[in-house]
């Protein structure tokens, strides 16, 4: 459908002009919108772009931003009777702080709560507060829930982290494989480290997951699959850079890469954009959380850049 249109790089695709844009005092920089309490952007203070972000994203409500770090709430994907994911990421949210604090780091804060909208779908009072810092080559970010009602709640949810990398295209031959020249011409796949014990569940049965011998997932067709009981640190090699991803409070990790075929069903994704993607998701699906009144519960998701020439 946009065979036509080249993929702009990164850096150069216009950012929407109602985000909202904060520092680091080292330069680091995010964007967010408070159309879904959304991080749509991530630049590490070298400069570079750490997220995903959809040149054909749609701005309006009632789409959700494609790329950047959805919230996903109270529902993963279609686990249930809601919309897909839930209302959190086409839903408005208020900005409660962005401000450089006195560490250096940046701060954002964002809110929403039920509304008449929400509860037609989910009758119950609760409060969502998304927060991140950031400096240097580091994002935190930490979702909130919580029980602002007189009833408890069951809800599953994720923080659906769109990160870039640079995915070589289906059929290139790739370092290791038989049809590979000499291993300085040919590019990488993606690579998950941390994963290869854990329990899953695959929505592409007909394509088996790629571990290698060492435990190590690699990116090579399409990949939807929920890691139960997680550990809380894996990592994300790419060709150019080891990316640190921590977790707590969220139970599972989903890994998505939508590949050729996934990617043409999505109206809002250009044919190639699963070469500059991989969702690495904290979430808490198997176990939905029970909050009872006055209860929070808090999930947060780190990254954290490590330059190659320092991988351990
Ligand atoms: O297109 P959506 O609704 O943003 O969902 C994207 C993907 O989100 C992932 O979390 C799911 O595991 C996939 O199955 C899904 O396709």
């Amino acid at each position: 459908m946009h065979a036509s249109q080249s993929y702009p790089a990164h850096a150069e695709h216009p950012l929407h002009a109602d985000l909202i844009a904060l520092s680091s005092s080292d330069g680091a920089q995010i964007s967010v919108s408070l159309h879904g309490g959304h991080i749509c952007s991530w630049r590490t203070a070298d400069g570079i772009e750490r997220l995903f972000l959809s040149p054909l994203t749609k701005w309006d409500a009632p789409s959700a931003i494609r790329g950047g770090i959805p919230v996903v709430f109270p529902q993963f994907a279609g686990r249930g009777p809601l919309p897909k994911h839930g209302f959190a990421r086409t839903s408005q949210w208020t900005l409660i702080a962005s401000e450089l604090r006195a560490n250096g780091e940046g701060f954002v804060h964002m809110t929403m709560s039920d509304t008449a909208e929400t509860r037609s779908q989910f009758p119950f009072a609760f409060k969502l507060d998304l927060q991140a810092n950031f400096a240097g080559a580091s994002l935190s970010t930490a979702l909130l829930v919580t029980n602002t009602g007189e009833q408890s709640f069951d809800f599953t949810c994720a923080l659906h982290t769109y990160l870039a990398a640079e995915v070589p295209a289906a059929g290139t031959p790739v370092a290791g494989s038989p049809a590979a020249g000499s291993p300085a011409a040919v590019p990488s796949q993606p690579a998950i480290l941390g994963l290869s014990t854990c329990r899953y569940e695959n929505s592409i049965p007909a394509d088996p997951l790629n571990f290698d011998g060492n435990g190590t997932l690699h990116i090579t067709s399409e990949v939807d699959s929920i890691f139960f009981q997680a550990p809380a640190t894996v990592e994300l090699a790419t060709s150019n850079m080891v990316m640190q991803i921590q977790q707590g409070g969220f139970e599972d990790i989903v890994v998505w890469n939508p590949w050729v075929a996934g990617t043409e069903k999505i109206g809002d994704l250009m044919p190639d954009a699963y070469q500059h993607f991989v969702c690495v998701e904290a979430a808490t699906i198997e176990h939905p959380v029970t909050l009872a009144p006055g209860v929070q519960w808090r999930g947060h998701q780190e990254f954290l850049v490590k330059p190659i020439a320092h991988v351990d």
